[in-house]
């Protein structure tokens, strides 16, 4: 029997599902039981994520669940995964990643680009409304929380002109139609680990860490060991605009970055490439070189010490 905490939301239900008919697939004997739950992140759906404490509050009921072993692992969108596991866990598999680009949502308009002078956009992150405002100083944005669902029924009901949204989460949760347009990772840098499903296990569990052995990909490893990396140099925060997007090609790497103002007014972007083994080190010296360049003062100005 393997357990797996989940939380409640439609489209972690879906990674839950998926990562459960994957190991029920590979072993066809073990039973795998869903343990959904709901998090604190879930309950203030309705506050700003900034304000209620970021990142840990959508996976902390989860992490609880595997430290009092009513739950053998955690199934998680890497993006909202914070930088360090408490004492006793870690990340045990990452799977194949999904479309890791931002999509562009509108009943109106065909790309980013036909957004009429004002138009009204809404977001859930400070990345994405520091590099839509760098963009497009004109536009009107704002605060889109909820789950995936919730945002397409503001859109539809006319709160706003397009949204934004991960390209990963609609296609899975079978909404890839409404994507209009993907947006380009060097020009729209996407969150750090957007796309790739992470797993969490207790640290000396060896069992669940090799039942699940089989559904690791090593490219997605590659890929967040150079963003989290970067991450971490920064602060490591969600409630930071920071952006950071890793490609792995044979042996190479190259990890895009940016770290703006969450209204768009300073901008500092950067990338480096090197061997995909020398990953971390990468994202730390592309981190150092950012904030060389401007990104501490930004993040001095919202608080972070960085
Ligand atoms: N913060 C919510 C969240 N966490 C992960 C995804 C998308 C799926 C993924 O990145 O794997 C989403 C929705 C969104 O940003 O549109």
């Amino acid at each position: 029997m393997l357990r797996i905490a989940t939380r409640e939301s439609p489209l972690a239900l879906w990674q839950a599902e998926h990562v459960r008919a994957r190991l029920q697939a590979a072993h066809p004997d073990l039973e795998v039981t869903l343990v959904p739950m709901t998090t604190r992140g879930d309950q203030l759906l309705s506050t700003s994520l900034s304000t209620a404490g970021g990142k840990g509050l959508f996976v902390k009921e989860l992490e609880q669940a595997m430290l009092e072993d009513r739950a053998d692992l955690a199934v998680h969108s890497m993006k909202d995964v914070p930088a360090h596991q408490p004492e006793g866990l870690t990340l045990v598999a990452f799977l194949e990643g999904e479309d890791p680009r931002d999509a562009f949502v509108s009943n109106r308009h065909a790309q980013l680009a036909d957004l009429p002078q004002g138009a009204r956009v809404g977001t859930a992150s400070l990345r994405r409304q520091s590099l839509l405002a760098a963009l497009r100083p004109d536009l009107q944005i704002g605060m889109l929380r909820g789950n995936v669902g919730t945002r397409l029924r503001k859109l539809d009901e006319n709160e706003f002109d397009a949204i934004l949204l991960a390209c990963a989460g609609l296609r899975r949760l079978g909404l890839g139609d409404r994507i209009r347009e993907a947006l380009d990772v060097q020009r729209f840098v996407p969150a750090i680990g957007q796309g790739v499903i992470g797993i969490e296990a207790r640290a000396d569990d060896t069992r669940t860490r090799d039942l699940l052995a089989v559904l690791h990909d090593t490219t997605s490893a590659t890929r967040l060991a150079a963003e989290r990396a970067l991450n971490e140099r920064l602060g490591g925060a969600c409630t930071v605009p920071v952006a950071g997007h890793a490609t792995v090609s044979s042996d190479r790497i190259r990890l895009c970055a940016m770290v703006g103002a969450p209204d768009g007014s300073r901008v500092v972007r950067d990338e480096i490439s090197g061997a995909a083994a020398e990953g971390a080190s990468l994202g730390t010296q592309l981190a150092e070189r950012l904030l060389a360049n401007g990104a501490r003062e930004i993040l001095g100005s919202l608080g972070i010490k960085a």
